[in-house]
């Protein structure tokens, strides 16, 4: 049987008192696409700055390709919601920027951020500066520079959470399209449960902080998915089981319980 691309197990990690994940246990495949989901605070951030090196965790393993890298950066492409283009580079200059931090973007690196630029949408601007660019043509800036890292397995934390729903639609649409030639494996955190079911193959659910994963939720719906299958049956119903999971919640069934009994 083929290894897993990332297999995350019994990770956990404190701030202090604090529990922020508690042991958690995940399997991705090579090419899936995740959607984590979860309340605030959960420690969905948490669990992509220990999968990234950017945090060790307190017990636990992180498997890349049966490799173990536990607590050990750049094996992981990571994006945040806030793209943090540098405002004094271009915008070809931000996408290898990567390469720039290593040693400088070779012509070859340059040619192939080039390449992508044009490939997915954003070739008539690699000599603007970010400043002349709109929320989402920033947002793909940032994610062709994660991309152009060549990492085979991409963290996504809200990309697209500081968008208009417009905008967000279209910028759903063009990652599948980008997702789908580029064969990357994505792990990617949404509070918003429609992009969850749009993108995923599986939505991994949350349980409350201390965050564990609480159920793991097949997307069955065929691919491509145009927005027309946002109002599908099947999609409802995915919809409405992901809702009953992080809306209700047994901790806080029992304490509302112990609220009424007192
Ligand atoms: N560096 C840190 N030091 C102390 N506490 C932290 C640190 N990072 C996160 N926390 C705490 O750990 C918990 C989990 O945080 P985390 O950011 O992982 O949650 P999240 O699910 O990503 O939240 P949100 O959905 O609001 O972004 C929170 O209570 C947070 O305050």
């Amino acid at each position: 049987m083929a290894l897993p691309k990332l297999s995350i197990q019994n990770v956990s990690r404190q701030f202090g008192e604090l529990t922020a994940l508690a042991p958690t246990d995940l399997t991705v495949d090579d090419g899936e696409f995740i959607c984590v989901v979860g309340p605030s605070g959960c420690g969905k951030s948490t669990l992509f700055n220990l999968i990234s090196g950017v945090l060790a965790p307190d017990s636990g393993k992180i498997m890349i390709d049966g490799q173990d890298i536990t607590g050990r950066s750049g094996h992981v492409g990571y994006m945040l919601q806030k793209d943090l283009l540098l405002p004094w580079m271009t915008v070809i200059d931000n996408i290898v920027l990567g390469a720039v931090l290593t040693g400088g973007a070779t012509r070859d690196q340059r040619a192939a951020a080039v390449a992508l630029a044009k490939r997915y949408g954003i070739g008539e601007f690699i000599n603007h500066y970010p400043s002349a660019l709109s929320g989402g043509m920033r947002q793909r800036v940032a994610l062709m520079r994660t991309l152009a890292m060549q990492h085979e397995v991409m963290l996504l934390d809200e990309p697209f959470g500081a968008l208009d729903s417009q905008t967000r639609l279209s910028m759903q649409q063009w990652l599948l399209t980008v997702w789908a030639e580029q064969k990357r494996t994505v792990i990617f955190i949404t509070h918003d449960t429609d992009e969850a079911i749009l993108l995923a193959d599986r939505v991994v659910v949350m349980t409350p902080r201390p965050g564990r994963v609480r159920e793991i939720i097949k997307v069955d719906i065929p691919r491509p998915r145009p927005l027309s299958c946002l109002t599908s049956p099947e999609f409802i119903n995915i919809k409405r089981q992901i809702l009953d999971l992080v809306y209700t919640h047994t901790d806080t069934q029992e304490s509302l319980l112990n609220v009424l009994h007192s």
